[in-house]
């Protein structure tokens, strides 16, 4: 049984002040919730603030990005080790943003994955397929070769302090969200990789979460999937009242096609 879990992104919005104020927000609507893993990722400047704000309830910290060294001479960069001395406790790598506008690639996004496990964390790694790559029929190729990529040399072991996250671009912050079928399609698919890579156990342990456009208004649906096991929310995440109701999501059952 895969515990749920929904991450809010909140990308390059909010100064430490108003972080504080929607981080405590958040602590305040959420200390109850038990069945859901809830995680936040501030801008790198609030986290140390934001992360004393958390301690102590059900609210966890991530960091948005990091760098594959520990330490030594690189100029900007913030390590998995200074991360995890400000709260951290899980780390998003991968995101499309960070491939398209920062040229990362499946190899430096293993290097930052691989150097979040060594630590300890939990590393979110972010998977999706643009527009013109879904409708160029590459779907499938370009999932697999971002997986694969991205776990080379990961272990079975290690594999337990991983979250993936299906995203396709062409969902992100578009308001177009895929149909939950359309997302439960590559989630299946993933899980099959796993299945391939890793064994039954790891597979069906792995949480893939589903990340573009996910509101309160369509985040039950999706959750109402088999092999969707959270979201990675962004727009949303930066209003208490919808980061609230997508964690509190209504557990449904998928209605069966007439
Ligand atoms: O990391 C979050 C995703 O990029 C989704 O963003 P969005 O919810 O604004 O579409």
């Amino acid at each position: 049984m895969r515990k749920p879990l929904i991450a809010g992104n909140w990308k390059l919005h909010n100064t430490v002040e108003q972080s504080c104020q929607l981080a405590q927000a958040l602590v305040n609507d959420l200390s109850d919730v038990t069945e859901t893993e809830i995680v936040i990722a501030p801008v790198f400047t609030a986290l140390s603030e934001v992360g004393k704000i958390c301690t102590e309830s059900p609210v966890q910290l991530a960091a948005q990005n990091c760098h594959c060294m520990d330490d030594g001479a690189y100029t900007g960069e913030v390590s998995v080790p200074l991360l995890a001395d400000v709260g951290c406790s899980h780390i998003i790598v991968g995101h499309s943003e960070r491939r398209q506008y920062f040229g990362e690639t499946d190899h430096f996004v293993n290097v930052k994955a691989r150097a979040i496990l060594k630590h300890g964390l939990t590393a979110i790694i972010c998977v999706g397929e643009t527009l013109e790559q879904r409708e160029s029929g590459e779907l499938f190729e370009v999932i697999a070769a971002q997986i694969r990529g991205a776990l080379e040399e990961i272990t079975a072991e290690q594999m337990a302090q991983v979250v993936l996250a299906y995203e396709p671009v062409w969902a992100i912050g578009t308001g177009k969200t895929a149909t939950s079928e359309e997302a439960e399609e590559v989630h299946a698919y993933i899980r099959g990789l796993l299945h391939g890579s890793f064994g039954t156990d790891i597979a069906s342990q792995c949480r893939i979460l589903y990340g573009g456009s996910v509101k309160p208004g369509n985040i039950s649906e999706l959750m109402a999937e088999e092999d969707i096991d959270g979201a990675l929310v962004g727009g949303a995440s930066l209003k208490a009242e919808d980061f609230s109701a997508i964690v509190r999501f209504k557990k449904s059952l998928k209605m069966a096609p007439h």
